[in-house]
């Protein structure tokens, strides 16, 4: 049915790897390093980036999908069943609104996480200190939203879109700032990601580190 181009720590990959789980559609995991010169990603996706979704029966490239957040909302309209958005407009849109804010932390890690990576002299101190202040105004909300949620996940008693967005970015902050204590800020918060985290699709796509061949900043 589809390959799915993915790399072990990506968040935005999980997001899409626990939906089709979810949604029971069968898929074949292509593993691979996007900063690797070996990437397959510029074949499908003209930014370079994954996850990408390939339909298997598809003749041309030009069919893939990309951008998780457009991966998500594909499969929604192509595979509406069961569907992984709340059923009234203001909450489908807050499910949206958390997925912006999570995606979000998420560019800012990864920013943050390349600055590092420069030589010591090129790193820019305030440049991964704005990055770092998204990502701790975007755990305080997602904290908030978590803390006055009414049932088990974030938007009512089913998983939502809102509940893997979330879930993907906190298990990318245990994968990649392991020292990074957001859990004894937002107690809370560690418990729901707990519960997540005890779910079969959630338990099988478990980020870990990947090793980058080539230097790419
Ligand atoms: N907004 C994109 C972000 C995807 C992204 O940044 N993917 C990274 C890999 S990972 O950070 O998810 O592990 C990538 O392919 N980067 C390669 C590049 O940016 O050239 C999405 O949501 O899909």
């Amino acid at each position: 049915m589809y390959i799915l181009i993915s790399a072990t720590p990506s968040p935005y990959a999980r997001k899409v790897r626990i939906a089709l789980q979810e949604k029971g559609i069968p898929f074949t995991l292509q593993t691979e390093v996007p900063w690797d010169s070996t990437t397959q990603t510029p074949q499908y996706n003209p930014l370079e980036k994954l996850p990408v979704l390939i339909p298997v029966c598809s003749n041309s490239p030009d069919d893939a999908v990309y951008e998780s957040h457009f991966i998500l909302e594909w499969l929604e309209v192509k595979h509406p069943s069961p569907s992984l958005l709340p059923s009234s407009v203001d909450d489908k849109l807050f499910a949206k609104k958390v997925e912006v804010v999570c995606d979000g932390v998420c560019d800012a890690l990864v920013l943050a996480l390349f600055e590092n990576q420069r030589e010591p002299e090129k790193q820019s101190a305030p440049w991964e200190a704005r990055q770092m202040r998204k990502v701790a105004g975007g755990l305080k909300a997602l904290s908030t939203w978590v803390s006055n949620r009414k049932g088990q996940f974030l938007i009512g008693d089913s998983l939502t879109l809102a509940d893997l967005a979330a879930g993907s970015v906190l298990g990318y902050l245990a994968v990649r700032w392991p020292d990074y204590d957001w859990q004894t800020t937002y107690p809370e918060l560690k418990g729901y990601w707990q519960m997540l985290e005890k779910r079969e699709s959630f338990a099988n796509t478990v980020p870990s580190p990947q090793t980058m061949k080539d230097k790419i900043v």
